[in-house]
C-alpha cells in the first residue's frame, strides 16, 4: 500500500512543529525517519495514524484522504508499534498479541478461532511462538518488541508505523529486530520507522527522510543522501562515512578533536 504525505504542517498552539513535509512510501519499502530530538518525528506519526487531525496539508493512503477514514478503517490499514517500555501489566504474550485483533470484532463479542489462529501464526512468523504462555512483563526487551510487532501483524494492516523500534535494545536484539522488520518489508509491507541511528538507516533502509527544524532536509535513497554534511547538519557532529567494499556496507565513524567530539558550529 502506498502512503503519500503532502505539505504536512502542524502546530501545538502557536508552536509550529511540522512545516510543509512532503514524502511518500510504498509496499516493499522500509522508510527511516532521522532527525534530532524534538524535531517532530512522533508528532508526524500521530498525524499519519489519524491521532492528530488538525494539521494542514494532505495525507493519503492509496489515494484516499485519511481524514475521511473511520477508526476501524484506519486500523485495517495502519498499525502503530510503540517503543517497548517496561509494561505495568502482565498479560501472557499470546493474549497481548490477540488484543491486536480487537478491531475485527464488535465490543460485545470475543476473539474466535480465526483470531486465535492469526495470533499463533503471527508469533510463529516472528520466531517467538515458544514465548506464547510467558508473561509479557517477564520477557526481554527484544522479545517484547517482537511481540509488539506480532500484535501489529494480527491487525492485518499493511502499513506499519514504528516509533524507534530498537531503542532500549542491546546490539544483538537491535540487529535481530531490524532483520525481521526488513523481512516484513520484503513480504510487501510498507514500513515507516523513526531511528536515531544513521548506521541502521544505511544498513537496512530503502528510503530515508531527514527532518531538521520541522522541515524536510533530505528525502531519498540512503546511499545517495546520507553523507558527512547531512550528519553534521542533523546532529552537529563530524563523522567520516566509511565503505566496506566486499560487503558493500557504509557506516559512520565519529571524528575526534582533542578528545572531544567537534562541537555544534
Ligand atoms: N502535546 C504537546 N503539546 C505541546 N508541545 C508538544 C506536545 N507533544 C510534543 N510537543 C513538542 O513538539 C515538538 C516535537 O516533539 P516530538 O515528540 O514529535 O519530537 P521527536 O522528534 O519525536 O522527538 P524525540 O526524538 O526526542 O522522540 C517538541 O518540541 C515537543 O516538545
Amino acid at each position: 500500500m502506498s502512503i503519500s504525505v503532502e505539505n504536512l504542517s502542524f502546530a501545538f498552539d502557536k508552536k509550529q512543529v511540522l512545516k510543509s513535509i512532503t514524502f511518500s512510501a510504498k509496499h516493499n519499502e522500509l522508510l527511516s525517519v532521522l532527525g534530532p530530538n524534538g524535531v517532530g518525528k512522533s508528532t508526524m506519526f500521530r498525524c499519519i495514524t489519524n491521532l492528530l487531525n488538525n494539521y494542514e496539508g494532505c495525507i493519503t493512503i492509496e489515494g484516499k484522504d485519511i481524514r475521511h477514514l473511520g477508526i476501524k478503517e484506519m486500523a485495517a490499514i495502519v498499525a502503530y508499534i510503540p517503543q517497548s517500555n517496561h509494561p505495568s501489566f502482565n498479560f501472557s504474550v499470546f493474549d497481548m498479541v490477540l488484543m491486536g485483533t480487537a478491531s475485527q470484532f464488535s465490543v460485545i463479542s470475543t476473539p474466535g478461532r480465526r483470531q486465535h489462529e492469526l495470533a499463533e501464526a503471527s508469533l510463529e512468523r516472528l520466531g517467538i511462538l515458544h514465548l506464547k504462555n510467558r508473561g509479557f512483563a517477564h520477557i526481554s526487551g527484544g522479545e517484547r518488541q517482537l511481540a509488539l510487532i506480532a500484535r501489529a501483524l494480527v491487525q492485518q494492516a499493511k502499513i506499519l508505523i514504528m516509533d524507534e523500534p530498537t531503542s532500549n535494545l542491546d546490539y544483538g536484539n537491535q540487529l535481530r529486530v531490524l532483520d525481521q522488520v526488513k523481512a516484513l518489508a520484503a513480504k510487501g509491507y510498507t514500513i515507516i520507522q523513526s531511528t536515531h541511528n544513521p548506521d541502521q538507516t544505511l544498513m537496512f533502509s530503502d528510503k530515508v527522510l531527514a527532518l531538521l527544524n520541522g522541515e524536510v532536509l533530505a528525502f531519498g535513497n540512503p546511499d545517495e543522501i546520507i553523507n558527512e554534511e547531512l550528519i553534521y547538519e542533523l546532529y552537529g557532529v563530524n563523522v567520516e562515512i566509511k565503505h566496506v567494499v566486499p560487503e558493500n556496507i557504509r557506516f559512520c565513524v565519529p571524528k575526534k578533536i582533542s578528545g572531544q567530539f567537534s562541537a555544534i558550529g
